[in-house]
């Protein structure tokens, strides 16, 4: 497999022939999806560009044939012939504007339809992509590609597109004008296309590299930026702010480095745009005003000539600026179709098999796993547990323990053996199924903005305001929600909503009552809970726990107290497996952690 697929080599510069092929292929692709709903609409648009530009570049030719036709039949005492040239310059010059009107309202909708698609695709496809991608591709970045890249396309879309476009067609049509006025002037102005092109190849060769160097510095800019604002706490702990602002300075540093480069080579492009142009320019007016004195070419031909000559340079030096902010969208499609090619390790299935009521069995069998192609983190085990069975797993720290409940709650999926859910494979299962009957409590407990009550309602969309109260009282949680300064109804985001580590546990403690899942994952969830409220929530816990399959990871013991079962783990094996009364009377690890901690007590 080539290295480019995905978000593989997406911090390098230069690419082999291969990749870049692949690189623009995608985003060639990512194009198309893009732009065929708006088939109708782009096949106006291009019908706009071109018959506004063919007017606009017939205005020379009229004007010759106004001079050498028109003005001899005038003092001819036949005024006709002006009439004729006056109208059809009236009637181009009608046409031009309001189609070229037309055409930039066409192109601004359907480069804004396009943007708004690939904005929602970006966002929904970095949500749907599994936890094993979002663990390894920083939130910087993604915040980088949503922001940095798709504003660069943005920039790209607003205006440069259209000016592009119709600057190209305007060139092609006023050099078709210059041939049909006077080939060998026609060829004179082709002539000038080569060095225009060579400079052009150099200019994209040049500005690819940098453009892609843009993007990916601008990638680490943000993420230092992410890092530190919302680590700032760990930040200001720990004294980092000197070390950070140095880092932050030599990324920024990088960064200015590269815009420079950018203009540089923008510098270079653009004046050697106009030099080529107005070199043009004088020698159509030199062979071309010998040739008049030489009869060999009308005056209004020469006049033409030089205006239609002027013109087709025009564009030339918009088409070089637009082209600067193509080379920097191309970049940033690059990073951008990167991310929405990467496919979701841990997919739904097709043909899901249905779970009704579930029960709660959990078995392992022959499992095992590692993260990505790492080492094994759990080597080959077997493990049952019951419906309604409450299980503590224990272990020191790095064991495997939150593994083991990733698995479960299916973030990853095993690398060998099977793990089902009342006989069912956990990756036949569909995500609504599978959520509904397995629910994870994790440590941080996250609060989504809106008010309690809402994030309570999120175990159960739809759930009446009893309900979440009755959740609430599960747990132990009322009272305090109760004294919040809106009640349920406090935004947890404003000030003086604010909820402490515990009672955000508590919270989510009521959202997972809420939701009566069968099976139950506590990850470290009692962690941040000081003792009054951990004896609180032991008490809510029970209640939580009922029927239900647990799976409690804890490094409590009270916490251990509840379960029916412990799992020791150590070094990715199960070593221990009974009743916590058993291990404790067995003597081993269980034993060694359980009589620390009763000592602690004391
Ligand atoms: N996303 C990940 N990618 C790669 N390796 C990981 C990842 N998460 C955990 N690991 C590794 O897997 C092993 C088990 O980690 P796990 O988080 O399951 O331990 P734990 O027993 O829950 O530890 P703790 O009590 O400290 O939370 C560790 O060696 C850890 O480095």
């Amino acid at each position: 497999m080539s290295r480019s697929v995905g978000v593989a080599n997406e911090d390098q510069i230069v690419l082999g022939r291969a990749d870049r092929a692949r690189v623009r292929a995608r985003s060639w692709a990512l194009l198309r999806l893009l732009a065929s709903p708006l088939r109708r609409m782009l096949a106006l648009t291009v019908l706009l560009v071109v018959v506004s530009n063919a007017a606009r570049a017939s205005f020379p030719l009229i004007i010759a044939w106004a001079i050498d036709w028109a003005l001899p039949e005038l003092i001819a005492d036949r005024p006709m012939a002006l009439g004729i040239t006056g109208g059809m310059y009236l009637v181009s010059a009608v046409l031009a504007g309001v189609l070229l009107g037309w055409y930039n309202l066409c192109t601004a909708k359907v480069s804004q339809a396009m943007l708004l698609d690939l904005r929602l695709r970006v966002f929904r496809h970095t949500q749907r992509l599994s936890l094993e991608f979002h663990e390894n591709y920083t939130s910087g970045r993604i915040i980088s590609r949503q922001t940095s890249d798709l504003e660069t396309l943005r920039e790209l879309l607003d205006q440069g597109v259209s000016q592009l476009v119709s600057g190209a067609f305007f060139i092609l049509f006023t050099a078709a004008s210059i041939f049909i006025l006077d080939w060998r002037s026609g060829l004179l102005v082709l002539g000038a296309a080569v060095p225009i092109a060579i400079i052009f190849h150099w200019y994209q060769r040049r500005s690819e590299l940098v453009y892609r160097e843009s993007r990916v510095v601008s990638a680490r800019l943000i993420t230092s930026f992410v890092e530190t604002m919302t680590g700032i706490r760990a930040v200001k702990a720990f004294r980092r702010e000197r070390d950070n602002d140095e880092r932050y300075g030599n990324v920024a540093g990088e960064y200015r480095d590269n815009s420079i480069r950018s203009i540089n080579l923008f510098g270079v492009l653009q004046p050697s745009l106009v030099l080529i142009g107005n070199l043009t320019v004088a020698v159509v007016l030199l062979l071309g005003g010998f040739r008049v004195l030489e009869g060999g070419l009308a005056v209004g031909t020469l006049v033409a000539l030089l205006l239609a000559a002027k013109r087709v340079f025009q564009p030339v030096e918009s088409i070089a600026m637009f082209y600067s902010s193509l080379q920097a969208a191309t970049a940033a499609l690059e990073k951008v179709s990167g991310l929405l090619e990467e496919e979701p390790t841990v997919v739904e299935p097709a043909r899901p098999v249905a779970l009704r009521d579930a029960e709660g069995r959990i078995v392992f069998t022959d499992a095992e796993f590692g993260y990505g192609d790492g080492p094994l983190v759990m080597e080959r085990f077997t493990l049952e547990i019951p419906a309604g069975q409450t299980v503590a797993v224990v272990g020191q720290t790095g064991a495997g323990k939150s593994t083991l409940a990733k698995l479960i709650a299916r973030f990853y999926d095993l690398r060998a053996g099977s793990l089902t859910l009342d006989g069912v494979e956990l990756r036949d299962l569909s995500n609504t199924d599978l959520r509904r009957a397995v629910v994870m409590v994790t440590q941080e407990a996250f609060l989504f903005s809106g008010s309690v009550a809402d994030n309570i309602a999120l175990g159960k969309p739809g759930a009446s305001p009893e309900e979440i109260i009755l959740a609430a009282r599960a747990v132990g949680a009322h009272e305090f929600i109760l004294a919040l300064p809106d009640g349920y109804d406090t935004d947890v985001n404003k000030r003086g909503g604010r909820v402490s580590a515990g009672q955000r546990q508590l919270i989510s403690f009521a959202r997972a009552f809420l939701a009566d899942p069968a099976v139950l994952i506590l990850d470290e969830a009692t962690s941040s809970l000081d003792i009054p409220s951990e004896r609180l929530v032991q008490e809510g816990l029970r209640k939580l726990l009922g029927e239900r399959t647990a799976l409690i990871i804890a490094h409590r013991l009270s916490t251990v107290e509840i379960a029916d079962r412990v799992l020791v783990v150590h070094d990715g094996r199960i070593v221990e497996d009974g009743s916590p009364a058993r291990l404790v009377a067995d003597g081993g690890r269980f034993a060694a952690l359980h009589s620390a901690w009763r000592d602690s007590l004391v």
